[in-house]
């Protein structure tokens, strides 16, 4: 129906519009005609004639209206509405290529187009150049500069991977500091040459005293780099076989010698003589790859720790202040073999055991003053169990020859953290390389390699230390067990020979002993064979403490 009406209307539309073109064709020929009788010419001409004055007439109409135009656009609306036309052409038309020469002007070429590629900040943003500084330094280039208004320094360390691809580096050539003063500003470094081409002297006494933490190392510009304290953490580190992890705890305990003071070192050496150097100034030294002896040294200091932890609620309970207690280090070098087992059902509990109390060791000890530094060459799934790994606050890793073992290292959400650096980059040719991923953030780093001579003074000095420490004590029990055994050149004596020594006279060997172990105020050690007695190293350990 609808269509029928269409068509209708149609029909009479071309009707209309044929009888109108036909009506035109009438007049024009009858005004032609006209011309043609009035001027005497022939057809042909007087068409010509005709189209041309028409064409003209037309150019005529569009000068004067041209110029009418003109000339109202002079008057104030005119002028309004040209304006508001401009305005809303278009807005890049309003921005408009005086702008954008201006804009080019005062960016800084290169970090901007770095920037905006690497996706650091946005396409219409720019760094200006008169907030870059670019200062040559020994080891690279620095480019200090402000981010843009609504940016800051952890959009550019969010893509530091992008950034380093942008110059043409990797993300290894690349660290970016903060600022003090301003969020919007970054300082950033690119080496000439892959970190640690050139090694770096090792540190003197006084640049390790006057470093405000504990210096691990060198950063990729030569400065010490390290933690800024050992309160409260605890230490995992990782890495393949021969990348550096004994030198690099062998320069961590010389600096921590050096920095901390007092502290009482447990030392586990796994490889049986990576840490023996400091074998003479150790309240424990064990050099075993067995997991009886780990065991008992993790049970050692559990027993240390509940004995902290009564003194601070005793302390807690009495309205006294917190108790201050002497810091102690744990340090095993070569962990994983002690979490191993033979598959059996026996050896998985021996295993689960050993692991629940070193988790229990990382995870309460940090509150007593004790400190666990595990090293391991086989960061596998499986060589330190999940439940010991979470609770290292401070984590390290070498050369590993993929992502996923530096995970192992590092923590399993470490690649999601602000600007990780991936170990597995590291070039394994230069020793005592690692990542050290402390408070939130990633630093790379080289371990010291000090010379022995250097070592050798710095153990001697704690040791004669420790000797004066103990011979100004004033006159104890203690005091006494001590130059007993001194004198005797033992270090271990039986509660036997010590207790009447000290003048108990009591015949029951179990009340002599607990009398003793009042008297000294110090655990008995179980030596081999059971034998019950007290080690020198605790007594003077305890001589020198109120531990
Ligand atoms: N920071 C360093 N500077 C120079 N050389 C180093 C550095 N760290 C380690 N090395 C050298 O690298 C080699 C391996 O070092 P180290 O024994 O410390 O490695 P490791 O990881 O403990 O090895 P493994 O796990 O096989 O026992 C040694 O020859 C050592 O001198």
């Amino acid at each position: 129906m609808g269509k029928r009406k269409q068509q209708v209307s149609h029909d009479e539309d071309l009707y209309g519009q044929a009888a109108g073109a036909i009506g035109g064709l009438v007049i024009s020929f009858g005004i032609l005609a006209a011309i043609k009788d009035k001027l005497g010419l022939s057809w042909p001409v007087t068409v010509l004639v005709t189209a041309g004055s028409l064409v003209f007439l037309g150019y005529l109409a569009w000068r004067i209206r041209s110029a009418a135009r003109r000339w109202w656009g002079r008057e104030p609306g005119g002028a309004k509405t040209a304006a508001t036309a401009l305005q809303q052409e278009a807005p890049a038309a309003a921005a408009g290529p005086a702008e954008a020469a201006l804009e080019a002007a005062v960016a800084h070429p290169q970090l901007t187009s770095a920037l905006v590629t690497a996706g650091a900040i946005g396409r219409d943003q720019v760094i200006k150049a008169d907030e870059v500084t670019i200062e040559q330094v020994k080891t690279g280039t620095v480019y200090d500069f402000l981010v843009p208004p609504g940016r800051t320094y952890a959009d550019v360390e969010r893509r530091l991977g992008q950034v380093a691809g942008v110059f043409g580096v990797t993300r290894l050539h690349l660290t970016l500091a903060r600022s003090r003063d301003s969020e919007r500003r970054a300082r950033l470094l690119v080496l000439d040459e892959p970190p640690f081409t050139k090694p770096f002297p090792a540190p003197s006494r006084r640049e390790i005293e006057a470093f405000e933490g504990i210096p691990f190392g060198h950063d990729v510009t030569g400065q010490l780099t390290g933690v800024p304290t050992f309160e409260k953490a605890s230490l995992l580190v990782g890495g393949m076989t021969q990348m550096g992890k004994t030198t690099l705890i062998n320069g961590i305990i010389t600096c921590l010698l050096i920095a901390y003071g007092e502290f009482d070192l447990y030392l586990l050496d796994g490889k049986f003589c990576g840490l023996t150097r400091y074998a003479k100034i150790a309240t424990r030294y064990e050099a075993s790859d067995q997991p009886v002896v780990f065991e008992s040294m993790v049970n050692e200091l559990n027993d240390l720790s509940e004995r902290r932890y009564s003194k601070m609620q005793e302390a807690i309970k009495n309205r006294q202040p917190a108790p201050k207690f002497r810091p102690v280090f744990f340090i095993v070098d070569e962990a994983a073999d002690f979490f191993a087992n033979d598959g059996s059902n026996e050896g998985k509990e021996d295993t689960r055991r050993i692991a629940e109390s070193t988790r229990g060791l990382v995870a309460k000890c940090l509150e007593s003053g004790i400190s666990t530094v595990l090293l391991t060459q086989r960061p596998a799934q499986n060589a330190i169990p999940v439940m010991v790994r979470d609770q290292f606050l401070y984590r390290m890793c070498m050369y590993v020859a993929s992502e996923g073992t530096a995970k192992v290292a590092l923590g399993d959400t470490y690649f999601e953290t602000v600007a990780p650096i991936n170990p597995a980059l590291l070039n394994p040719d230069i020793k005592g390389q690692g990542v050290l991923f402390a408070n939130g953030r990633s630093t790379l780093l080289r371990g010291f390699n000090f010379k022995d001579e250097f070592v050798w003074d710095v153990v001697d000095e704690v040791q004669d230390r420790q000797q004066k420490a103990v011979e100004t004590a004033p006159p104890s029990p203690l005091k006494q067990a001590i130059d007993l055994m001194r004198d005797k050149g033992v270090e271990f004596m039986p509660t036997p020979d010590l207790a009447p020594a000290l003048g108990i006279t009591e015949s029951d060997p179990a009340e002599a002993g607990k009398k003793l172990n009042k008297l000294l105020g110090v655990p008995s050690y179980r030596a081999a064979k059971g034998v019950r007695g007290y080690r020198l190293a605790d007594l003077t350990t305890a001589a020198m403490s109120d531990s």
